[in-house]
């Protein structure tokens, strides 16, 4: 049995579906991650795991649990992030991690935990006077505080400083060395190639991908991209044309082609036929970026380049 499992899972809103037949499962000790566009689906596919929002369709499992009939017990297993409105402003972070400590009968001690988060100094600062990154930092702190055997963390470190977002992945690798298996939502690729296992990208409410963070850059924009400005217009069929073409974009005068080292080379020829001069010239090993742009790319400009923000 897996740990978390996810079968046509199906949410509408107004006749619209956000959800519209998502699968997946999670694996005791993995760290799945969840990627995808702004309004793809992401939070409420993990909100119907955590059992905070009821599906109209599909089957939801944790560690063989009905989030929703069997609410109580799941939240035992699942620890997730709280939302703003959930924490009383005048609660100081000392308060909420005594108190929150308090409802689970295993707590982990949350001094450590605390220190780890970079939050020992504002222990007696109410909850009201914390930065959003302070506040980010205990909803973590305070999801981990159960000593759940899984956690939900959705938008972990957004809000986080350079920073504090490495040591929240450094503290979550840990949490998994400990044994505790992570769902994630994310909208930095960094962090979903560093952290995941795997991950499920959701795009318009559905699976477009679900692999490796290493399969997906395979499997999608090819294993290299070159990009560059050419000094004159080049034709799109001698483009289209080239060997091992994964993708062709053009964007403000820049074309990027991701593809093979042959689809570079042959680029390369190709420029030198037509006595175009290639500016700003770059060839890179693709990168989860670049499968992510290529796995959702029917979405506006806007939508993916904040997501790959
Ligand atoms: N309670 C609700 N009532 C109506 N529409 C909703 C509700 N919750 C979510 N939606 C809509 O469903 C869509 C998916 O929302 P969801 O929050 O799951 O997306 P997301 O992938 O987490 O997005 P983001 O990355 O922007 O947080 C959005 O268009 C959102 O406006």
């Amino acid at each position: 049995m897996s740990f978390i499992e996810v079968s046509d899972l199906r949410k509408s809103y107004g006749g619209r579906a956000v959800v519209d037949g998502v699968s997946f499962t999670v694996e005791e000790g993995e760290i799945f991650g969840i990627l995808g566009p702004n309004g793809a689906g992401k939070t409420t596919t993990v909100e119907c795991v955590e059992g905070l929002r009821v599906p109209d369709a599909g089957r939801v499992r944790v560690t063989g649990l009905d989030p929703v009939a069997q609410h109580e017990a799941t939240r035992r297993v699942l620890g997730a992030q709280l939302q703003e409105s959930e924490l009383q402003a005048k609660l100081t972070v000392r308060e909420a991690l005594e108190l929150y400590s308090a409802f689970y009968p295993n707590p982990l001690d949350w001094r450590p935990l605390a220190e780890r988060l970079g939050l020992t100094a504002k222990l007696t600062t109410r909850f009201a006077k914390l930065s959003g990154g302070q506040k980010q930092r205990l909803f973590i702190a305070l999801a981990l505080v159960g000593n759940p055997r899984a956690v939900v963390l959705d938008e972990l470190t957004t809000g986080l400083d350079p920073r504090a977002r490495r040591d929240t992945w450094e503290l979550i690798e840990d949490v998994r060395t400990g044994g505790v298996t992570v769902l994630l939502v994310t909208h930095f690729m960094e962090e979903a190639q560093r952290l995941c296992d795997r991950i499920a990208v959701i795009d318009k409410g559905r699976v477009a991908a679900l692999d490796t963070p290493a399969g997906l850059i395979r499997r999608s924009a090819g294993a290299t991209v070159i990009s560059f400005t050419p000094s004159g217009p080049l034709d799109d069929g001698d483009l289209n044309a080239l060997p091992a073409l994964a993708s062709v974009e053009h964007r403000d005068g820049r074309i990027t082609l991701s593809g093979t080292d042959e689809t570079v080379n042959a680029v390369l020829t190709l420029l030198a036929r037509n006595h175009i001069t290639a500016h700003q010239l770059r060839v890179h090993d693709a990168t989860l970026d670049d499968a992510f742009l290529d796995l959702t790319k029917s979405d506006t400009n806007n939508n993916t380049q904040e997501a790959a923000a």
